[in-house]
């Protein structure tokens, strides 16, 4: 079936801009669409505990903000960007009990209604508006005149003028510069988890770090891994996203062509294919969610692990060292924007 995809012209900035929004949690993409809905002219606050670090990092931006159940109660849409995890408890604790008809529930990924853990009553309307992209990034394009892609999708129309909504409130964050696509929650839910673990984030750190190892065991210096393994991958995905796998391939050289169309399948062959089918089918039966769920009920003991030990690869040392020296590449984790 053919997508939808709709563009500024199709959408009217005024409807967000005559609602009241609160955001819910200022972190990667809490951040990026409060302050690029406020800089659209939109009326926002953000929810986040009395607690909370980055309460100063949104005040000093000029933002009101104010506990999630102050802001919620405010606000008539309600856009969640608090972890996934962490929703159902936000939702059932501040959200719902401020909840009036006619009001919006907005998510930016579909994770939390997919695996039925949020239900919202039928008096207000469910919708997603979710960027194909990290929130710094959906931000930085924003200021730069640019805009990442959203999906959006409607789970509820209570009053009919949902996808008048969440178009508009695409628009406020440049989603509609780079083009909204309409889908469900099920499909975006099941793609965006099935490309963070297999391609976008899985697949290519552990795709980095074993060619990286495969080098350096095999006695080349690590500088040399990193700038074959790690910094030039972003040159070649740049190439990539400007023009397609054909705008990269006139690029390289003909050897690295022919390396390219005949050791690549030896990489990504039948076998990693199979595991692809079983993580997308793990996905899809709502295990990997389970098991999500579970590991950060339990404190994340697993997830910790793993991260701390993906801190201390070689790999990481020698890109701090190599990028202290390129000024336009190093920026640090802590940078909002
Ligand atoms: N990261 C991304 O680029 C993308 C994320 N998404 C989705 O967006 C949503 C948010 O993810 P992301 O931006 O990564 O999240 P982050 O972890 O970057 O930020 C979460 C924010 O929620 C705050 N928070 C924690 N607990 C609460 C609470 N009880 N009440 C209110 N706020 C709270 C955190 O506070 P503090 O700052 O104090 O830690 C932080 O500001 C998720 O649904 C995710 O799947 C979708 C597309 C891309
Ligand atoms: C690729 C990871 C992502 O899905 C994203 C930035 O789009 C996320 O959940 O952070
Ligand atoms: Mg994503
Ligand atoms: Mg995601």
């Amino acid at each position: 079936m053919a997508v939808e995809i709709f563009y500024d012209d199709d959408a009217d900035l005024s409807v967000i801009q005559g609602r009241k929004v609160a955001v819910i949690g200022y972190g990667s993409q809490g951040h990026a669409h409060a302050l690029s809905l406020r800089d659209s002219g939109v009326d926002v606050r953000i929810g986040l505990p009395e607690t909370s670090k980055s309460r100063p990092k949104a005040q000093d931006e000029g933002l009101t903000v104010g506990t999630p159940a102050e802001v919620s109660a405010w606000a008539d849409v309600i856009m969640i960007l608090a972890p996934d995890t962490m929703q159902r408890t936000i939702y059932s604790e501040d959200i719902a009990p401020n909840l009036n008809d006619g009001d919006a529930l907005f998510f930016g990924h579909g994770f939390n209604i997919r695996y039925g853990l949020i239900t919202p009553p039928s008096n207000v309307d469910v919708a997603m508006v979710a960027p194909k992209g990290p929130g710094h990034l959906v931000r930085r394009q924003f200021v730069d005149g640019k805009g990442v892609p959203c999906l959006i999708a409607i789970e509820q129309d209570a009053t009919g003028s949902a996808q008048a909504l969440a178009l508009s409130y695409a628009k406020g964050i440049g989603g509609s510069r780079a083009g909204v696509i309409k889908t469900t929650f099920k499909e975006e839910t099941e793609t965006d988890l099935f490309g963070e673990q297999v391609v976008l984030c899985g697949g290519t750190t552990a795709l980095v770090q074993a060619g990286f190892e495969t080098l350096v065991n095999a006695g080349y210096a690590p500088e040399v891994a990193y700038f074959e393994c790690l910094h030039e991958l972003k040159l070649i995905v740049d190439l990539m996203y400007e023009g397609g796998i054909a705008r990269m391939r006139y690029s390289i050289s003909d050897t690295a062509e022919f390396g390219d169309v005949t050791r690549g399948p030896r990489v990504v062959n039948e076998s990693v294919r199979a595991e692809m089918g079983k993580i997308l089918a793990e996905i899809q039966n709502g295990d990997f969610a389970k098991e999500w769920v579970a590991e950060d009920d339990a404190g994340r003991p697993n997830f910790t692990k793993l991260v701390e030990a993906g801190e201390q690869h070689p790999i990481e040392e020698v890109g701090r060292k190599l990028r202290g020296l390129m000024s336009w590449v190093d920026r640090p984790i802590t940078e909002t924007a």
